[in-house]
C-alpha cells in the first residue's frame, strides 16, 4: 500500500460545484473574481445549490425564504441562554446546529426537495445562532432577525442591534461570497463522508462545523488576529515572525494544501482591508498584515490564504475575534449543503483504507497474569 499522508493529491470524487485549476477558483464555472466584484452572497448561494445564476424573481424568492426561516425555535433560544458564557462560539454553533435537527420535522427526510429546504433553513438560521450567542454572553437579549436587510445586513443588525452602514454590508457580503465554497476542503470532505453513510444533512453539517473549527482550517482566521494582536506594532514584526519560524511554529493564514502560488481570494480581502483601514483612519492592522505578508514570503516562500486578510477585514468591521470562524461557517454552509446534496444524488460510501503499522502476533494474556 502507498500512503498519501493527509490524502494529498488524492482525487476522491467528482464534483460539479467548484474547481481549482492552475490557481483559478470557480464556482459552477464562474471565476471567483467576477463573483466577488459583481454578485451577492444570496446569488452565490443559489448558484451553488442550483448550478445556475437566479432570475430576479428567483433571487427575490430566496431573499424571502431566508428572511422567513431566520428566527430560531424558542426552545433553542432558551437552551442557548443556559449554555456556559465562556465557551467558543464555534462550539456553540456546532451544538446549536445539531439541536436544530430535533425541531425540524423533516430532519430525516432525505428527498431532494426536503434537502433543498433544509439548506435554506440552515443558511437562514446560522447567523441568528451566532449573533444570539454573541449577545447572550454579554448579558444582552438576542435581537430578532429583521426582514429586508439581506443576509449580510441582517447579520450585522442582529449582532449590533442597529442597522449597519452600506459600506459594512458590502464588505461582509463580499467576504461571504469569497468563502462560500472551496472544492474538497477538510470540512466539506467531513460533510461528504457523513453523507456517504446516508446520515441526515444536520449530521453532515455538524461534522463539517467541527472540522472547520480547527486552526489548520477555518480556525486560522481567528489565530491570524491573535498573532497580529500578540505582535502589536510594526517594529516587533520581524523578531516575532523569525522567532516563530525558528520554533517551527506555523504562521497562521499562510500556506495552503492546493495553492502553491497564492490563494486567488486573498487579493480581494487584502484590498478590502486596505479600504476599510483607510475609512477607519486606523491602518495599523492592514500595515502590519502587509509587512508580515512580505516577510513570510521572503523567509519561507509562503503566500497568504483566505484566512489572512479576512482577520483584519472583520476587525475593521468591529466583529469580535472569536466570531471570525463562525462567519466562515455562515458562508460555507451554502457550499457544504450543495456538496451534501451532490453526494446524495450520486452516493457511494466513502471508506478508504489504512496501512496497518501496529504490533502483530500478540499472545493474549489473561488479566490476572498481566
Ligand atoms: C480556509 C483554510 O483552511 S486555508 C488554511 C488555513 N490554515 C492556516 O493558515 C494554518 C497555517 N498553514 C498550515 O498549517 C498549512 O500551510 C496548511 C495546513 C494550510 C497546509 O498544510 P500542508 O499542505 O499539510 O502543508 P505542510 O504543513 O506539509 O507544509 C509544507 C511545508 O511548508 C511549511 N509550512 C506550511 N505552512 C506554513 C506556515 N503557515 N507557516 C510556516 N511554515 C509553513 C511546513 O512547515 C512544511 O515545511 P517543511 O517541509 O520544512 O516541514
Ligand atoms: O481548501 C482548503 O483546503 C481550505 C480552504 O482554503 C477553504 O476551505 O476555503
Amino acid at each position: 500500500m502507498t500512503v498519501a499522508k493527509g490524502l494529498e493529491g488524492v482525487v476522491a470524487l467528482t464534483s460539479e460545484i467548484s474547481s481549482i485549476v492552475d490557481g483559478v477558483l470557480t464556482y459552477r464555472g464562474y471565476n471567483i473574481d467576477d463573483l466577488a466584484d459583481q454578485s451577492t452572497f444570496e446569488e452565490v448561494a443559489f448558484l451553488l445549490w442550483f448550478g445556475r445564476l437566479p432570475s430576479k424573481a428567483e433571487l427575490d424568492q430566496l431573499h424571502q425564504e431566508l428572511d422567513q426561516h431566520a428566527a430560531l425555535p424558542d426552545v433553542l433560544l432558551q437552551q442557548m441562554k443556559a449554555y456556559p458564557k465562556n465557551v467558543h462560539p464555534m462550539s456553540v454553533l456546532r451544538t446549536a446546529v445539531s439541536s436544530l435537527a430535533l425541531y425540524d420535522e423533516e430532519a430525516d427526510d432525505q428527498s431532494s426537495e426536503a434537502n433543498r429546504r433544509k439548506a435554506v433553513k440552515l443558511t437562514a438560521k446560522i447567523p441568528t445562532i451566532i449573533t444570539a450567542f454573541a449577545r447572550i454572553r454579554q448579558g444582552l437579549e438576542p435581537v430578532q432577525p429583521k426582514a429586508g436587510l439581506g443576509f449580510a445586513g441582517n447579520f450585522l443588525y442582529m449582532l449590533n442591534g442597529e442597522e449597519p452602514s452600506e459600506v459594512a454590508v458590502k464588505a461582509l457580503d463580499k467576504a461571504l461570497v469569497l468563502h462560500a465554497d472551496h472544492e474538497l476542503n477538510a470540512s466539506t470532505f467531513a460533510a461528504r463522508v457523513t453523507t456517504g453513510t446516508l446520515a441526515d444533512m444536520y449530521s453532515a453539517i455538524t461534522a463539517a462545523i467541527g472540522a472547520l473549527k480547527g486552526p489548520l482550517h477555518g480556525g486560522a482566521n481567528e489565530q491570524v488576529m491573535a498573532t497580529l494582536e500578540q505582535i502589536g506594532s510594526i517594529d516587533r514584526i520581524e523578531s516575532t515572525i523569525q522567532a516563530k519560524l525558528d520554533n517551527k511554529e506555523k504562521i497562521m493564514g499562510f500556506g495552503h494544501r492546493v495553492y502553491k502560488d497564492g490563494d486567488p481570494r486573498a487579493k480581494h480581502l487584502r484590498e478590502m482591508s486596505r479600504q476599510l483601514s483607510q475609512q477607519k483612519g486606523d491602518t495599523l492592522w492592514y500595515d502590519m498584515s502587509v509587512k508580515i505578508d512580505k516577510l513570510v514570503y521572503e523567509k519561507k516562500g509562503l503566500k497568504p490564504n483566505v484566512d489572512f486578510y479576512s482577520a483584519s477585514v472583520y476587525t475593521y468591521l468591529g466583529i469580535p475575534r472569536d466570531l471570525f470562524t463562525p462567519i466562515f461557517a455562515m458562508s460555507r454552509i451554502t457550499g457544504w449543503t450543495a456538496h451534501v446534496m451532490e453526494q446524495y444524488a450520486n452516493n457511494r460510501l466513502i471508506r478508504p483504507r489504512a496501512e496497518y503499522t501496529g504490533l502483530t502476533n500478540q499472545s493474549y494474556i489473561p488479566i490476572d497474569q498481566r
